[in-house]
C-alpha cells in the first residue's frame, strides 16, 4: 500500500505513477490517493484526456463505477494553465497525453505540487505506451499493480486485445480487453 512522503502543506512538489495492465486497479488507486489528499484539506484538480469518454464525459471512473468528477483535457499544456493555487494533480488515462506530458508533469512538481499519474505502460502489443516509459523515467515514486489474469488466475501484466483490430488507440473494456499472465499473454498470440 503507497503511503504518502507527507499529506501537509508547504512541502515540496513531487510525481508519483500508477502504472499496470488494465482492470489493475490503476483508477481506484488513483480515486483513493485523490480522496485522501481532499481528506487533508488540499485543493485536488483531477485531468483525464477529452478521448476519453467511455463511462462518463466528466468523471473519471473504474471498472467498479468508482468515481470522481475530472476535467477533460485536449492537451497537457493545458494542465499547467488550470494548476493555480491546487495542491494535488491528478492525470489519468496518462498513456494517452501528448509527448509535453512529462516535461508538463516537471514543471508542476517545481512549482511544489504534488503529482500522480495513472496510465498503461504497456499497449496491447505489449510494447510501451505513449508517455508512460519516460514519466516512470521521472518519477519519484512508481507503484506497479497487477490484475488476475482470466485464463489461469496468476497475476496479470498483459492487456490481451480479443480483436482483430491493429490501431493503437482503440477504447474499450472486456468487450475488448482481457488481463493476461505472460505466459497466457503470449501462449495464443
Ligand atoms: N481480471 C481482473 N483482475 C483484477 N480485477 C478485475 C478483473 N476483472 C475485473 N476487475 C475489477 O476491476 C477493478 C479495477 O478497476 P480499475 O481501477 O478501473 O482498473 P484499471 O484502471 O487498472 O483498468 C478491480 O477492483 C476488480 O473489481
Ligand atoms: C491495451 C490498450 C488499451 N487501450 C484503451 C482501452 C481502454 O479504453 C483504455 C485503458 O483503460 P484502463 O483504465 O487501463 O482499463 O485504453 C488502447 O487504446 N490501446 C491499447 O493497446
Ligand atoms: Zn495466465
Amino acid at each position: 500500500m503507497f503511503i504518502e512522503p507527507s499529506l501537509a502543506g508547504g512541502r515540496r512538489g513531487w510525481i508519483e505513477v500508477i502504472c499496470g495492465s488494465m482492470f489493475s486497479g490503476k483508477t481506484e488507486e488513483l480515486i483513493r490517493r485523490l480522496k485522501r489528499a481532499r481528506i487533508a484539506n488540499l485543493k485536488v484538480e483531477i485531468f483525464k484526456p477529452v478521448i476519453d469518454t467511455r463511462y462518463d464525459e466528466g468523471s473519471i471512473v473504474s471498472h467498479d463505477e468508482n468515481k470522481i468528477v475530472s476535467t477533460p483535457i485536449e492537451n497537457s499544456q493545458q494542465i499547467l494553465l488550470l494548476a493555480q493555487g491546487v495542491d494535488v494533480i491528478g492525470i489519468d488515462e496518462a498513456q494517452f497525453f501528448d509527448a509535453e506530458l512529462p516535461n508538463v508533469c516537471d514543471q508542476l512538481a517545481l512549482q511544489g505540487i504534488r503529482v500522480i499519474v495513472a496510465g498503461l505502460d504497456m499497449d496491447y502489443t505489449g510494447k510501451p505506451f505513449g508517455q508512460i516509459p519516460f514519466m516512470l523515467a521521472k518519477a519519484d515514486y512508481i507503484t506497479k499493480l497487477h490484475a488476475i489474469c482470466v485464463c489461469c488466475g496468476n497475476i496479470a501484466n498483459y492487456s490481451y486485445r480479443k480483436s482483430a483490430s491493429t490501431e493503437t488507440l482503440l477504447l474499450g473494456e472486456k468487450d475488448l480487453y482481457e488481463p493476461r499472465c505472460r505466459h497466457c499473454y503470449y501462449e495464443v498470440k
